[in-house]
């Protein structure tokens, strides 16, 4: 029978409007006719059939949409499906009476969903709705195991009056499928990828890393964290725009200063996926275009130490052995790797095959990407790399400054002040140290270990630093006045 569902669905979620009682009276008659139409010819059987079906739909107002489980030649499982149980399991926690339950990211937290034969109510706009989930016999899955038996696979039916046609087939569905796409998102296990030549491999992504406790100045950092929500929430202003939904991070500075900190620290912060692009490992141009294809939005691909994974600046890691070498040229690149002297088999991409990554037609496949670079020398850097509009946001990282190091003597020793933070401070604004160096003076050292242990050694360092600083630029001053000198005893009187 074909509508049987709507009018229980109808009964249990619409407290007996007027459609519902038509709906009962329907299907007694629908009862009543599957009973009788056994007693009849095929013939007939069919002709009845097709007329009565006719007058159902005349006199019956619900429509019903089936979303199933499987889809497709290979039975894959349906987006849509499990958009819809995602979607459901705020309504099936406080409706249904017979849940699923189920650990997701990584066993660390339960979700639950509505359990088979379950209806459950929706409301959107005012208007009424009702969902019913269930299960059928189905033809056996491409990935099944089991040799014979058969395959059971589920099914979301929703039921509407047919007066909401267009409010279903519209805004309702869409609203469905994007809410129970991000619960879905949200309830995922976030993965770190990294690539070997063209294809991705991954690991579960669990860095601790967060905004809070990274160390560097408090209103830059709020700025970061501004600009990256208000990209992760824009689509609808991307689009208005005609842009792609993507933004370019460039973060620089010195070694362990807090780069791939900062990156993990985006990365959970909105809660993406990180692809970690091993750019010396791709072969040629055409791998790292199909590498982009495969990376999935709502994810920062990171390209580390840009100016040493290729010669972006007119000349290659190696190019020094072979200067002789022009670059640019395709041809000339393959020369290069063939007169590699190491033997390796050298990367064959090229500054226009990243520009074209970043920002060519394909870049745009998939959106809500960040894009981050890192390097230690921005100054080696091609400028129509990090353009604005490739590298939107150039962010500098730098040496540990007295705010950046309340923010570890916050997260590592757990206090806001100390009597020695006055000289710290001071010995910070005089000397280079990285925020890696500061913290590792943080470090418990024993079991006894206390702030003041850890502070003091501090100070040692940075006083040792300064005075090593100040050797130094004496050492500097002497070697300037010795060149002068020379220069002055060795020139030629005449001065050329
Ligand atoms: N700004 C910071 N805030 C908090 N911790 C930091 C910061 N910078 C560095 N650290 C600490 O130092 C370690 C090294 O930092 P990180 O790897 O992020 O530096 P980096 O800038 O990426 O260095 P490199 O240029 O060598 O890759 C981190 O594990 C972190 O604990
Ligand atoms: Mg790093």
């Amino acid at each position: 029978m074909k509508i049987d569902q709507p009018i229980k669905t109808a009964n249990s979620g619409g407290g007996g409007n007027a459609f519902a009682h038509l709906g009962s009276v329907v299907a007694g008659m629908m009862f009543a006719w599957a009973i009788l139409q056994q007693f009849l010819p095929p013939d007939l059987r069919a002709y009845v059939t097709k007329y009565s079906q006719r007058f159902l739909r005349y006199v019956y107002p619900y429509i019903q949409i089936t979303f199933n489980e499987y889809t497709g030649e290979r039975l894959m499982r349906s987006e849509a499906y499990l958009a819809i149980e995602n979607y459901l399991s705020s309504a099936a926690t406080t409706q249904a009476k017979r849940l699923k339950g189920d650990l997701v990211k990584n066993n660390q937290s339960l979700v639950v969903s509505m359990d088979d034969h379950e209806e459950v109510s929706d409301k959107h706009n005012g208007v009424k709705l009702w969902w019913a989930s269930g299960k059928k016999e189905s033809r056996r899955r491409a990935s099944s195991f089991h040799a014979d038996g058969v395959d059971e696979s589920g099914y979301y039916k929703l039921t509407f009056h047919k007066a909401q046609r267009e409010l279903v087939f519209g805004p309702y569905l869409r609203h469905v499928l994007k809410q129970g796409k991000e619960i879905r998102f949200q309830n995922r296990q976030r993965k770190l990828y990294t690539n070997n030549n063209w294809y991705w491999t991954h690991v579960v992504f669990e860095h601790p890393a967060n905004f809070k406790t990274l160390a560097m100045d408090p209103s830059e950092k709020q700025e970061i964290i501004n600009d990256l929500i208000t990209f992760s929430k824009n689509e609808e202003f991307y689009a208005r725009i005609g842009r792609a939904w993507k933004r370019g991070y460039l973060l620089f500075g010195p070694p362990g200063t807090g780069k791939s900190t900062m990156i993990a620290a985006m990365a959970n912060l909105l809660n993406y996926d990180i692809y970690d692009l091993e750019l010396t490992a791709v072969k040629d141009n055409t791998s790292l275009r199909r590498l982009l294809i495969e990376t999935s939005s709502k994810s920062i691909i990171v390209i580390e130490d840009i100016d040493c994974s290729l010669d972006l600046t007119g000349q290659r890691k190696k190019a020094a052995k072979v200067e002789e070498v022009k670059d640019g040229e395709a041809s000339n690149q393959a020369k290069r790797a063939e007169k590699d002297p190491d033997g390796e088999k050298a990367s064959r991409v090229t500054l226009s095959g990243l520009l074209n990554f970043i920002d060519g037609l394909w870049s745009s496949c998939g959106g809500e990407r960040l894009l981050v670079f890192t390097t230690n020398h921005i100054e080696k850097l091609d400028p129509a790399l990090i353009r604005k509009g490739r590298m939107d946001k150039h962010v500098k990282l730098s040496y540990c400054r007295f705010e950046a190091f309340k923010v570890l003597a916050k997260n590592y020793l757990e206090i806001d002040t100390h009597p020695l933070f006055d000289h710290i401070g001071k010995l910070l604004n005089e000397v280079d140290l990285t925020p890696a160096d500061v913290a590792e003076h943080l470090m418990p050292k024993s079991a006894s270990n206390n702030v003041e242990v850890c502070l003091e050694s501090l100070v040692e360092a940075l006083e040792e630093a300064k005075t090593a600083k100040l050797k130094g630029e004496e050492g500097t001053e002497e070697v300037k006045t010795e060149t002068k000198d020379l220069v002055f005893v060795s020139g030629s009187p005449e001065g050329d």
